[in-house]
């Protein structure tokens, strides 16, 4: 066992790092990479022991405070002793072979997710498998229980209390922005929590930060939902059902989302919010992650049987996502085009605002403020009499932000256009290709970074004409993204005349 002085370290680690001198690991059975199991006045933490000869002296233990779980005064005396291995490894393994989990074997899984007992390795293990092999149903639905029970729930005194998700995927997918005040407005109460960006540049968490903030307690929240019938919130931010956003962090870099996955972090928030109707959004088409409409039906009829067994009433829409949505990709842009389909519905691309109404059109429908099939209707109505701007700037005030113009939202401040080839249509724009293009410009980090396109699918464009604009705050990143565009082509321009076959 080892006894050492808490040390806090300027580092902004995403893993626990237990940072030792190697004088005073030398003779003693600890090891760089060992897992170790930290002691503490205030509870215990596991993490990964790494040596240094610099960063903290002799006798001293080093940690990040963006990692630390619980509050530790620098001085502290700790101590550190051999972790035990944790239990959910064999039942991981399990997962790696195809094997079905029994619901204990989930729950200790969730528990160590939660507990921070898994290193990155292990659950990125268990997010792989369940990309190669699946889950059960049975499986899922224990997952999505424990992911919601391990966390805070909301508890609403009115109801019904009505909610939308998005599965992502789709560039552009800003809808939220306007859905959420649309629905709010005609009087129904939607406490909407977003993540971040998994695949995408830009999760509705992500743009709605670029005017407001989004990191809320289950406090604020209540007060912004009260105060104005919705919010649009991230839902890493709050204690409900926190292994989803610990998830989220290793499906990130490899860009992917399994289904049981999917499924379990869109359910298992709509348990912790205290929702009783949700509408999911399933985008379909080429590069979006769900690829045509036969697996949209199965995974609808999916999200309706986990809502049946979890007490939530589902409907699911099956929604366009063969290109991207609106013009805008990436934090910023994204915002300053969704504010500018409230300003003014007619400057917005026709996307962004038909996507937006029809969801919200099904909302009004569910929460009672619109007969079945007039829903839409409304939601037009209220979002072209300005009255949904109105309830954003409101959610957007009280969650500490300021009413702004779309054209206040700073870009970044290096752009570069890219520009067609040749004369001829816009015959397909690569959803996977051009989401590429906008993180390697920095997005979602680099909240100004991202692509503006200048056509879209079916439009004619002549040689040398700008095909879209991609930003970023950083000269390096902007010419990596311009490179990257250069090699792989997002945005096919043809004639009509495709290909010449001929045998000489
Ligand atoms: O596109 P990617 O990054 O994979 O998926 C993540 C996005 O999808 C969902 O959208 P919403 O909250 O319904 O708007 C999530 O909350 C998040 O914003
Ligand atoms: N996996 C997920 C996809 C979309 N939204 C979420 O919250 N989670």
């Amino acid at each position: 066992m080892l006894f050492l002085k808490v040390k806090y370290l300027d580092l902004d680690l995403e893993t626990n790092a237990i940072i030792i001198n190697e004088e005073d690991l030398k003779g003693t059975a600890y090891y760089p990479h060992d897992r170790v199991l930290v002691e503490t006045s205030g509870g215990s933490f596991i993490g990964t022991l790494y040596s240094t000869k610099t960063m903290v002296s002799p006798g001293e233990v080093g940690f990040s405070k963006t990692i630390m779980p619980m509050p530790l005064k620098e001085g502290e005396e700790v101590r550190i002793r051999h972790a035990q291995k944790p239990s959910s490894l064999n039942y991981i393994k399990k997962k790696m072979e195809g094997q079905t989990l029994k619901p204990h074997e989930i729950h200790t899984i969730v528990d160590e997710i939660v507990s921070k007992k898994l290193s990155n390795i292990e659950l990125t293990a268990f997010v792989v498998s369940n990309y190669i092999n699946g889950m059960e149903t049975n499986e899922i639905v224990e997952m999505t229980k424990r992911m919601a029970d391990t966390g805070e729930k909301l508890e609403w005194e009115n109801s019904p209390i009505v909610d939308v998700h998005s599965i992502g995927g789709v560039p552009g997918n800003k809808y939220a922005l306007l859905t959420i005040p649309i629905v709010a407005s005609a009087g129904i109460i939607i406490p909407k929590t977003s993540s971040r960006a998994i695949t995408s540049a830009a999760g509705t968490a992500d743009i709605v930060e670029v005017l407001a903030n989004v990191n809320l307690n289950a406090e604020e929240i209540k007060r912004v939902v009260k105060a104005t019938n919705g919010c649009l919130v991230w839902g890493g931010a709050v204690n409900l059902a926190p292994a989803d956003d610990i998830i989220i962090n290793v499906e990130r870099p490899l860009a992917i989302d399994p289904k049981p996955q999917l499924l379990a972090s869109v359910m298992a928030k709509k348990i912790a919010t205290g929702i009783n109707y949700t509408v999911i959004d399933i985008p379909i088409g080429p590069g979006v992650k769900i690829k045509n409409e036969k697996e949209g039906n199965q995974l609808a009829r999916k999200f309706i049987e986990l809502g049946d067994l979890l007490g939530i009433r589902v409907e699911c829409v099956l929604t366009y996502g063969g290109q991207p949505i609106g013009r805008a990709i990436g934090p910023a842009l994204e915002a300053r085009e969704a504010l500018m389909a409230l300003t003014d519905f007619k400057s917005a691309p026709n996307s962004l605002i038909e996507k937006s109404t029809s969801l919200a059109g099904v909302l009004l429908e569910l929460g009672g403020a619109a007969q079945p099939g007039k829903g839409n209707k409304l939601a037009w109505e209220i979002l072209s009499s300005g009255k949904a701007l109105e309830k954003f700037n409101e959610i957007i005030t009280e969650q500490g932000g300021k009413e702004t113009k779309p054209d206040e939202i700073e870009v970044g401040n290096f752009s570069a256009d890219i520009i067609s080839p040749d004369n001829g249509y816009i015959t397909y724009i690569s959803n996977k290709l051009i989401t590429n293009v906008a993180k390697e410009a920095g997005a979602p980090k680099d909240k100004k970074a991202g692509i503006l396109l200048h056509a879209k699918v079916g439009d004619k464009v002549d040689k040398g004409e700008v095909l879209y604009t991609i930003y970023s705050s950083s000269e390096e990143r902007l010419n990596a993204a311009v490179n990257l565009a250069r090699r792989t082509y997002p945005v096919k321009v043809e004639g009509m005349l495709l290909k010449r076959i001929s045998k000489f």
